[in-house]
């Protein structure tokens, strides 16, 4: 009696849980992460279908800000730990535009199997979500593109620079990042200073950013300082055993300066395209031995 009694008050809140916002979505994580904890402690025993309850993603990566202090052998300092909000808080953004599903129209179709979806946010910012399978584990796209973060210009000509600054920890830093120059340099180069953050995940690996500041690293003589994000990259597993990973990459960007809405919305889709254009020769030349 008393689990189907659990089961329908399960079933009754999963729609409205999932639509919450703000404070009542901390306060669901913060409930999701006791019973977490709870289960793990064996303190409770949830029935087997509990088990697939699924929370909201945006829920699960959240982390309390004491268990990060806790779980690190030297105590951060604040600035640190600062980061570490700043790019949990991205991720938890970025990931209610995408789980949004209300006003995504389709902005480009490729015939590789790619779609760009687009939205305008309120306030009229218009953001573009990049749906791709990549020929790669979740794991190893989390390697090239987060881990040799700084490799990435290497094989992909869209950035012409990118320096980590500080790092935070296995999953938390601050980048610098230049763009390279567009066809026609219609746009010109942007630089930007952003809080990247990892957080691996049963469902996936999920990769946050957002623009933010550092005191020793102000705008830099003769580039327009952008601001990316918030935006993230969900990897998941495609879920077909083939190894390969379903990859999902909102970018929410604001170039400043002054530019014609035309022109940005026209570029930004493109740069996504080129951008996931170089990820895949990368990850096809991988497995091709050296000295071919
Ligand atoms: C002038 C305009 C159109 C240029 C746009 C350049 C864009 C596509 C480039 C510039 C900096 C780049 C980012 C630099 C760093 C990272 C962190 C990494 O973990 C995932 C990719 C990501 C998030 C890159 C995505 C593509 C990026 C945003």
């Amino acid at each position: 009696m008393l689990p189907a009694v659990v089961k329908l008050c399960c079933g009754i809140s999963y729609p409205h849980v999932r639509s919450m916002a703000g404070l009542k979505r901390t306060a669901m994580a913060a409930i999701g992460q006791e019973i977490a904890h709870m289960k793990k402690g064996g303190q409770i025993t949830l029935p087997d279908w509990a088990s697939h309850m699924k929370w909201p993603v945006s829920m699960i990566c959240e982390t309390r800000m004491e268990d990060v202090k806790m779980s690190r052998p030297v105590t951060l300092r604040e600035e640190e730990l600062a980061y570490v909000r700043q790019g949990k808080e991205a991720l938890q953004k970025a990931l209610e535009i995408v789980e949004d599903q209300t006003g995504w129209k389709i902005e480009m179709s490729e015939e590789n199997g790619d779609v760009i979806y687009s939205k305008i946010l309120p306030g009229a910012r218009k953001v573009f979500r990049l749906e791709a399978v990549l020929d790669a584990s979740p794991e190893e796209l989390h390697h090239h593109l987060f881990v040799k973060a700084e490799e990435m210009t290497q094989w992909n000509p869209s950035i012409k620079q990118i320096k980590v600054l500080k790092h935070v920890g296995d999953d938390t830093m601050v980048t610098h990042e230049v763009s390279a120059e567009t066809a026609g340099n219609l746009i010109g180069q942007r630089d930007f200073l952003s809080v990247r953050h990892s957080c691996k995940h049963k469902s996936g690996i999920y990769l946050a950013g957002a623009a933010t500041h550092l005191e020793s690293f102000p705008p830099q003589k003769g580039f327009v300082r952008a601001e990316d994000g918030p935006t993230c990259i969900i990897i998941q597993p495609a879920g077909d055993n083939t190894g390969r990973s379903r990859f999902t990459w909102l970018l929410n960007m604001n170039l400043k300066g002054w530019l014609p809405k035309s022109i940005v919305n026209q570029a930004l889709p493109r740069a996504q395209t080129e951008f996931t254009r170089h990820l895949r020769r990368h990850l096809a030349d991988r497995l091709v031995p050296a000295g071919r």
